[in-house]
């Protein structure tokens, strides 16, 4: 048994297992810092257009029929839904890839962020979502919108490590990183998703890496993982740790290409952070590819 599996769950019986959390870093608790003190406009304006709060990036066709005239006094409004809806598009993308979701399964967030993804996932299949984040105060704005939603029954956010969650061993339909799994290591990470997916279950990152035929993680890959104060891993990485942990891909996408136009129109707006030009230049030279990976948990 691995320490992990060793200090993350001793299992006596269904139902009255203790529960040891997996050992949290300093590093931990700075992503925790910087996650309760995130309040960025990119995210809250975005969100507050239909109460999905992402923190994740778009994918599609910028519809300019919808973005109308930059003139127009209604311009910015249309451009935040726009940068919305791609985002939406993005987790939509996500879930088509869960495979067959019965509304009595239960789905794992890791990382769940704000909970954008869970509601949309809850809705999509009825079942019930749990959410992990190690900021306390995204567990809290998650659980908060599903109050108002009034499904707080069926979706659930908590502070919680992802390498050592407190879900029992192969209960899981289905779980996912959606952009959370560059925090992490990563055979730590799919041991831990190994351990609570069913048989047969999905897992499904949607994941910026760097890319093995650039050679080494370029300048903008380094310039966002000191933006995000992550450690952005190679594309290589993720299917050897997935293999290494009974995780077999059943798709690898890249989504690059699609990821482009949100970038290139959330760069023309006045809600950018300063990184738009690190994606734009490590997608366009190559070194930086937008991916998604469904796997099977054999
Ligand atoms: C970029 S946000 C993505 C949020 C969400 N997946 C979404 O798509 O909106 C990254 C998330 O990963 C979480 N995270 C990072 N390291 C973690 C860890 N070790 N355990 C649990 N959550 C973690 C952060 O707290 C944050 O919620
Ligand atoms: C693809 C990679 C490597 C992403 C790193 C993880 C991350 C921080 C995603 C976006 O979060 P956000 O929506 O809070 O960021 P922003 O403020 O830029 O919109
Ligand atoms: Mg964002």
């Amino acid at each position: 048994m691995t320490s992990t599996e060793l200090s993350t769950h001793i299992a006596t019986s269904a139902g009255s297992s203790l529960f040891i959390p997996a050992p949290t870093t300093p590093y931990q608790g700075d992503i925790a810092r910087y996650w309760d003190r995130e309040a960025r406009p990119v995210n809250l304006r975005l969100g507050d257009v239909d109460g999905l709060y992402h923190h994740h990036y778009g994918i599609g066709d910028v519809d300019h029929t919808a973005l109308g005239d930059a003139n127009d006094s209604t311009y910015e409004k249309k451009l935040i839904a726009e940068l919305h809806r791609l985002e939406s598009a993005q987790a939509e993308l996500l879930l088509d890839h869960l495979g067959p979701i019965e509304r009595d399964d239960t789905l794992v967030d890791a990382g769940c962020g704000r909970g954008g993804s869970m509601v949309m996932a809850h809705q999509r299949f009825g079942c019930r979502v749990e959410g992990v984040t190690l900021s306390a105060k995204q567990a809290d704005f998650a659980n908060q919108r599903a109050r108002e939603l009034g499904i707080e029954d069926h979706i659930h956010a908590r502070v919680c490590n992802m390498l050592g969650t407190p879900f029992e061993s192969g209960r899981a339909a289905a779980s996912w990183n959606n952009e959370s799994s560059m925090y992490v290591d990563l055979h730590d990470l799919f041991a831990e998703h190994s351990r609570i997916l069913a048989v047969g279950g999905r897992y499904v990152t949607i994941t910026g890496c760097w890319n093995p035929r650039y050679g080494q993680p370029s300048k903008y890959v380094s310039q966002i993982n000191a933006h995000f104060e992550c450690n952005i891993h190679s594309r290589r990485e993720y299917l050897r740790s997935m293999a290494d942990n009974r995780l077999v891909p059943q798709a690898v996408i890249d989504l690059t290409p699609a990821t482009l136009p949100y970038w290139e129109l959330r760069a023309t707006s006045s809600l950018v952070t300063g990184i738009e030009e690190a994606f734009i230049n490590s997608y366009k030279d190559g070194s930086f590819q937008y991916l998604l990976i469904a796997a099977d948990r054999i």
